[in-house]
């Protein structure tokens, strides 16, 4: 059904129909907006299953029912209200009957910029919080102090923070920090799904100084909150802190690379920095074995995706040598042992990171594929054939060896 006739069989039925939410916003930031949220006020449950027999129902404690219209199945929500009664994000009681109005809906929402509803048919803008001068400001401002009553909505205007390049009001930081103990308690699921959108934002870093700011970093992000404040040598790190740096390079990863495992590794690459002890800083001598932990560490608490873990820990062994190598046996071996990372990390992946960790990369690194593609042209079927097990692996190294020592030559000659 088009939405037009979806909205007119509501209307003549007395219900009043609207499209909220993330969409409402996203049309006003101008940017292509995703699913379109349908919200219904003045209308009884029975009566709208009524009209729309075929629609299915789904929603954790309160009616939300799918739709087809315009060619997509739709989510359709009852107004409702909410009181906090228990912990966690389930824990409310729900109204929804017809006397609900679209302003208490939408106040029970968590930022003004994600609380406005347009009336269809006409696509008049109902804004009573003022969330289209928020999105023209930039700003992500609670709507109310029920936002504490879900703490992933800290999470949530954290990542949108970053997602959209907006600041948070100090007001709203405080809400988020209000969160704090009940964040301890959240599914680890939630905070990973948020992680997952941070890090696909264009400025990671956004997400994570916010979460700072409200002082919730140690209870979401422990391991990242260890780093705050961790000395490193000057002369190699100017900008500061193992924090300060883990921030740029995420960043810098975020802007070289779309592989979201490749932006965790880059945001974990010196996760050991946090755990050294405090007598042998600005050092870090075995940051990488204590990464290694850190990451197990955080596993056991939230289960991590897996290809996430593998580029993590493969750059956490990884990036303090590999830009720094020069025996040919050496890079033969390191280029092969990128090659296997694939499909979770790519080379251009994993020279994204580095890149972003050492502001540089060494030529081996800039023409892996090509030595790779000359080292793969030697195959141990070519060994001669009175080799047989060991001595056959050890003779196609020493062949790819010599191989890639003549392709990084001919490169050099080239430079
Ligand atoms: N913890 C939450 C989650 C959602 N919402 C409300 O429900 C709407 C729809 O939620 P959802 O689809 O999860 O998010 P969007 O804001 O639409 O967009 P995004 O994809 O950026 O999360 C939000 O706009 C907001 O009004 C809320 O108040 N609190």
């Amino acid at each position: 059904m088009t939405e037009e006739a979806f909205a007119e069989l509501l209307r003549a039925n007395g219900a009043r129909v609207f499209i909220v939410g993330g969409w409402v916003r996203d049309a006003l930031r101008h940017v292509r907006p995703h699913d379109k949220d349908y919200m219904v006020s003045g209308i009884a449950e029975a009566d709208f299953q009524q009209l729309f027999p075929a629609a299915q129902k789904v929603g954790h404690g309160f009616p939300v029912y799918l739709v087809s219209i315009d060619g997509s199945l739709s989510e359709v929500a009852f107004a409702r209200k909410e009181k906090k009664e228990g912990r966690g994000y389930r824990g409310f009681r729900v109204s929804y009957d017809p006397s609900v109005t679209v302003e208490e809906d939408l106040y029970r929402r968590d930022t003004t910029m994600n609380s406005m509803a347009l009336e269809l048919p006409g696509k008049q803008l109902i804004d009573p919080y003022h969330g289209a001068q928020d999105v023209a400001d930039k700003v992500i401002r609670a709507v109310s102090h029920h936002f504490t009553e879900d703490p992933v909505r800290a999470l949530r205007a954290a990542r949108q923070a970053a997602e959209f390049g907006f600041s948070i009001t100090e007001e709203t930081i405080r809400y988020m920090n209000a969160c704090r103990a009940e964040l301890q308690h959240e599914p680890q699921e939630r905070i990973v799904a948020e992680l997952r959108r941070a890090l696909q934002s264009p400025r990671p870093s956004v997400f994570f100084r916010a979460l700072e700011q409200a002082d919730i970093l140690a209870v979401t992000f422990p391991e990242l909150s260890l780093l705050i404040g961790k000395t490193q040598p000057p002369e190699y790190h100017p900008e500061g802190d193992a924090w300060q740096h883990t921030m740029q390079v995420v960043d810098r990863a975020a802007e070289r690379t779309p592989n979201i495992a490749a932006r965790f590794a880059a945001l974990v690459h010196d996760i050991g920095k946090g755990t050294t002890p405090k007598e042998m800083e600005p050092h870090h001598y075995g940051h990488e074995l204590r990464g290694l932990e850190q990451l197990a560490s955080w596993n056991r608490r939230v289960t991590l995706p897996k290809d996430w873990l593998r580029a993590g820990r493969f750059l956490i062994e990884q990036h303090m040598r590999a830009p720094l190598l020069e025996r040919p046996g050496k890079i033969a071996a390191l280029l092969l042992l990128v090659d296997k990372q694939r499909p979770v990390l790519s080379l251009a992946d994993f020279n994204a990171v580095i890149e972003a960790d050492h502001q540089s990369l060494p030529d081996y690194l800039v023409h892996g594929e090509a030595l790779l593609a000359a080292m793969h042209g030697v195959s141990g079927k070519d060994a001669p054939s009175g080799l047989a097990g060991r001595a056959v692996g050890q003779w196609l190294a020493e062949r790819q060896t010599a191989v890639l020592v003549k392709a990084l030559a001919a490169v050099r000659a080239r430079a």
